[in-house]
């Protein structure tokens, strides 16, 4: 009784909420009365119900009922033959039988009727998908069965995992799912002929279809959900099906629809059902179908279709942005310089021109924290702002002198009726001299820079003309408006109806630079990481401006790759990240700032969510070795750890060379990687035949082996011994040449190759200086070459890591080094001895987690960082972290304003100090005591 009177309760509640979303759902009402209709309240398709599992409840009371499961929904029907069979049902069911792993029964109601879920109607199928029944005929579809004899292999047909195919007209290729427009194959067959004049008649599609796939499945095979890819085909695709019907599987979203297609059916697949859903077929031997006998299992035989497609031969005009490959190109090929440069002109400096009277109008209070970092700064500071707008912050802090300089001419004028102090100037090419100015800020500029070089490149120039010890202040718009839970206000001021229900697709834009963008629809999410930002002037006009949104650790990332310290003497130059900083800043206007740059957490740049580089299909350079290649991007994958890796294929070679690489070895395919592929080609040239005249020609060994790393336009087979692992081949290769390695010239890093030397012309008279300046070169003993590469082969070969306090640190040696230098000598020996290792020791403590490390140890080294904060690097790592410095120093030298002479006397320094290094060499680099396997897993980790 009491259970009783639980299910009347309960049931009662489902049931009420049943009979108001089946009234607004399907216009059918519950009764209470019983019918021979009965609907399951709280169990559907879309909540893990299948109708397998309904049949197992209902058959076992009544055999001939009809299970009817419209999809995407959180109840079923079962329609009885009388409703004596129904109550039984209901009696049966209702509140007592649970679902397995349920802890809620299931709750029924008698309802006025069932939904008519007739596969053909409108409401079943996904929108824009349509199914013609009996297209051809039997005896037709015996001729075009006969066309594929699938006994022996002909071109392009291949057996794939679950099925075979044979492609017609161009060559669908599987790697990329695309095809080569370029590339015709065999024509589609005579045979097929006909269905084109049936497809025509049948109004499907206005195109010719000039491109077949036919796929066969044996039972139990079938095809992997997928969207054909929007950039090799038009709007409409039609699948033909032959032989034994199978139910193929539709999916966008949470939404699921099963459609059964019948042998010798037609399927046409167009807008929404083509470019926005999934289409699959389970990999199983038998179906369960609804005929009008109930649901039936069908079980499947061999099918055949025939996919009917027509080359597409210029941009995916789709509106669904998010599933289009093209659109994803379309910026992401957008490295070029000129390009990015013409994108900004047109979406960035032209609209600022024209809204900037608005602009201004809407841009009068700062954000608090550029306020409270200009009140910072010491009195008589000089402070440029880049990127100043109306320059609503040159009227901050009057104990500071400050100026602006913009790329709106309009919106300098307007600094300039405000009297302030302005240029009008480009922000990837300050006016001012290097190391001249105090503090700098951009707020809310950077991201209006379209590739990722132009952005780096505008941080380069704060950081060239800031002085040592300067500090700058960036603001970036962040992508993600949703931090920790909560939505950032940009978010919660949007005025539009919560309930209003959003577009699926977002307008896209093609710019007058042909590309295409997706259009922002204003305090939404940020759905791209390039948009167009629309800017309502009052008048009503409407603007677009480019807008590059900075995912979570971007910004962190592109800091960390700048020469931040290149100036011997101006280590504070190093601009700090300080992740507890990392916030979203909105103004009253809605802009919104990402990171503050004023503090180092190069964690940041290790808990980078991964985001592929490289598209698959996508030409790259890569290097293999030394040296680097043409190659093609076939496939990415994401490791567990969270690491990028792609499978390649180098340009020319047979295909067994494909091998996996890490990111770091790819590279954009794009002029001046080309260049620096000739540049690296050159330099290990010039290397071997240096090598060779040293060697005096005797034709050793080493060179022999080589020559197959140094073949740069090998087109054979590449048939001759290869090297066969990177690791090696960096070894190898330089202990043969003597050349040094070092984490940043082998592939582990991030910053492969060499670095470019700045070429931009400078503003400043400093220009010539810069330009007739020489490379610094500093010698490291023979003898220490070795050490490095053998320690290289211990961290990439076998993993070890340093053994952290290493017995004789940076700062014991240096100490020790003051103290041999200073016996018997005057004190003033022993201070300026001890100024250039107080150097020595604060480059390597800034450089260190920087530059100096390879990847295996950058986690050990944050870790190291976290567990000790106060600790420096060079009370930890040793000698051998310490001649890395040295490498890398010579080509920092490079780069610093200091004249000749100076360079000199510090080089006769280092000279001296590494012939000590070399001398107690024995002493000093000892790889057994200083590197040991780490914790099991670290592996696991970063492996
Ligand atoms: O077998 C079918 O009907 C569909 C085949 C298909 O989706 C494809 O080849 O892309
Ligand atoms: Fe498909």
């Amino acid at each position: 009784m009491e259970l009783e009177s639980k299910i009347i309760m309960k049931g009662a509640r489902k049931q009420k909420r049943a009979y108001h979303r089946l009234l607004k759902d399907m216009n059918i009402k519950c009764c209470d009365k019983p019918t021979q209709n009965l609907m399951i309240c709280n169990a559907g398709l879309s909540t893990g119900l299948e109708q397998e599992m309904l049949q197992n409840i209902v058959s076992p009371i009544l055999p001939n009922c009809e299970l009817i499961m419209p999809p995407g929904r959180t109840y079923s029907f079962i329609k009885c033959n009388s409703e004596t069979d129904a109550i039984e049902l209901y009696n049966k069911i209702h509140g007592r039988v649970k679902l397995e792993g349920q802890t809620t029964p299931l709750y029924l109601t008698y309802t006025e009727s069932v939904p008519n879920l007739n596969t053909n109607s409108d409401y079943v199928l996904p929108p824009g998908l349509k199914i013609i029944e009996d297209f051809i005929s039997k005896e037709e579809e015996k001729l075009l069965l006969g066309i594929v004899d699938w006994t022996e292999k002909g071109p392009f047909s291949s057996d794939l995992k679950y099925r075979k195919v044979k492609h017609f007209g161009y060559e669908f290729q599987y790697h990329s799912n695309k095809v080569d427009p370029d590339v015709p194959i065999m024509p589609i067959p005579e045979e097929c002929k006909f269905l084109q004049d049936l497809f025509k008649k049948h109004g499907c599609g206005e195109y010719e279809y000039d491109q077949l796939t036919v796929n066969h499945y044996l039972p139990g095979q079938g095809i992997p959900p997928h969207i054909d890819t929007h950039s090799p085909f038009e709007d409409t695709i039609l699948s033909l099906s032959l032989g034994s019907s199978c139910v193929m599987n539709f999916k966008r979203g949470d939404k699921k629809i099963d459609v059964v297609l019948p042998p010798c059916s037609l399927l046409i697949m167009t807008g929404e059902a083509r470019y926005a859903w999934t289409h699959g077929i389970c990999s199983k031997n038998s179906d369960l179908v609804r005929t009008t006998n109930g649901l039936i299992k069908q079980t499947r035989d061999i099918r055949t279709s025939f996919t009917f497609r027509k080359v597409r031969r210029g941009p995916c005009p789709c509106n669904f942005v998010e599933y289009c490959d093209t659109k994803k190109d379309s910026i992401s090929a957008l490295t070029d310089d000129k390009a990015g440069a013409e994108l900004e002109k047109s979406y960035v400096h032209k609209v600022y021109d024209e809204i900037s009277d608005h602009f201004s109008e809407t841009r009068n209070k700062g954000w608090p924290n550029v306020i409270k970092f200009l009140n910072s700064l010491n009195n008589g500071a000089l402070i440029i702002d880049v990127g100043c707008g109306n320059g609503k912050y040159l009227q901050t802090n009057e104990n500071i002198f400050k100026v602006g300089c913009d790329r709106s001419f309009k919106l300098t004028e307007i600094c300039r009726q405000r009297n302030f102090e302005v240029l009008l100037s480009d922000c990837l090419y300050l006016p001012y001299k290097n190391n001249s100015v105090d503090a700098g800020i951009s707020i809310a500029v950077i991201h209006h820079l379209s590739t990722r070089e132009r952005r780096k490149q505008a941080i380069s120039e704060m950081i060239r003309v800031l002085r040592p010890r300067g500090k700058c202040l960036i603001y970036v718009w962040a992508k993600e408006q949703n931090r920790n839970s909560a939505q950032s206000n940009y978010l919660k001021y949007n005025t539009s109806k919560k309930n209003e229900k959003e577009d699926d697709a977002c307008t896209l834009q093609r710019t007058e630079q042909n590309l295409i963008l997706p259009v922002h629809k204003n305090r939404t999410e940020f759905t791209h990481s390039d948009m167009l930002v629309p800017w309502k002037k009052k008048s009503g006009n409407n603007f677009l401006r480019y807008y590059h949104l900075f995912e979570e650790g971007e910004l962190t990332e592109l800091c960390s790759e700048i020469p931040l310290c290149c100036d011997w003497c101006v280590e504070q130059r190093l601009i700090r990240i300080d992740s507890s900083k990392v916030e979203t800043n909105i103004n009253p206007t809605g802009a919104i700032g990402k990171e503050t740059i004023n503090n180092v957490n190069i964690q940041q740049n290790v808990k980078m969510p991964p985001k592929c580089k490289f598209q698959e299909g996508e030409k790259v350079l890569c290097f293999h070795g030394p040296l680097i290649y043409e190659a093609k991007c076939l496939k990415s994958s994401i490791t567990k750890e969270k690491q990028i890796k792609y499978f390649i294929h180098y340009a020319g070679w047979n295909k067994n060379w494909d091998e996996w690489v890490p990111e770091s070895r790819v590279l954009k395919y794009n002029e001046a990687n080309v260049q620096r592929q000739r540049e690296v080609q050159r330099a290990h040239s010039n290397q071997q035949s240096a090598q060779k005249t040293k060697k005096g020609g005797t034709g050793s060994k080493t060179q022999g082996r080589r020559s197959d790393v140094g073949r740069e336009k090998d087109t054979d087979s590449r048939a001759s011994t290869p090297i066969a692992n990177v690791d090696k081949s960096i070894s190898r290769l330089n202990k043969s040449t003597g050349s040094i390695v070092t984490p940043s010239s082998s592939h582990d890093t991030t910053t492969e190759g060499p670095r470019k030397k700045r070429s931009r012309v400078e503003a400043s008279g400093e220009s010539e200086e810069y330009l007739t300046k020489v490379e610094v070169k500093i010698k490291i003993p023979e003898e220490l070459k070795f050490v490095l590469i053998d320690e290289s082969e211990v961290i990439l070969k076998h993993h070890k890591l340093p053994v952290l306090p290493v017995k004789n640190t940076v700062d014991k040696i240096l100490d020790d080094y003051v103290e041999s230098k200073s016996v018997g000598k005057p004190e003033t020996t022993r201070e300026s001895v001890m100024e250039i290792t107080k150097g020595i020791r604060d480059y390597f403590n800034i450089t260190l987690g920087l530059q100096l490390l390879y990847k295996w140890e950058r986690p050990q080294f944050i870790q190291m960082v976290n567990d000790n904060p106060d600790v420096l690097p060079s009370q930890m790592y040793g000698a051998f972290h310490l001649l890395r410095l040295f490498v890398r120093l010579g080509g920092m030298l490079s780069y610093t304003t200091l004249d000749e002479r100076s360079i000199q006397l510090l080089l006769s320094h280092f000279h001296d100090f590494l012939q000590y290094l070399q001398k107690n060499h024995v002493e000093l680099f000892n790889l057994q005591q200083d590197y040991t396997d780490p914790p099991p897993d670290y592996h696991r980790k970063y492996g």
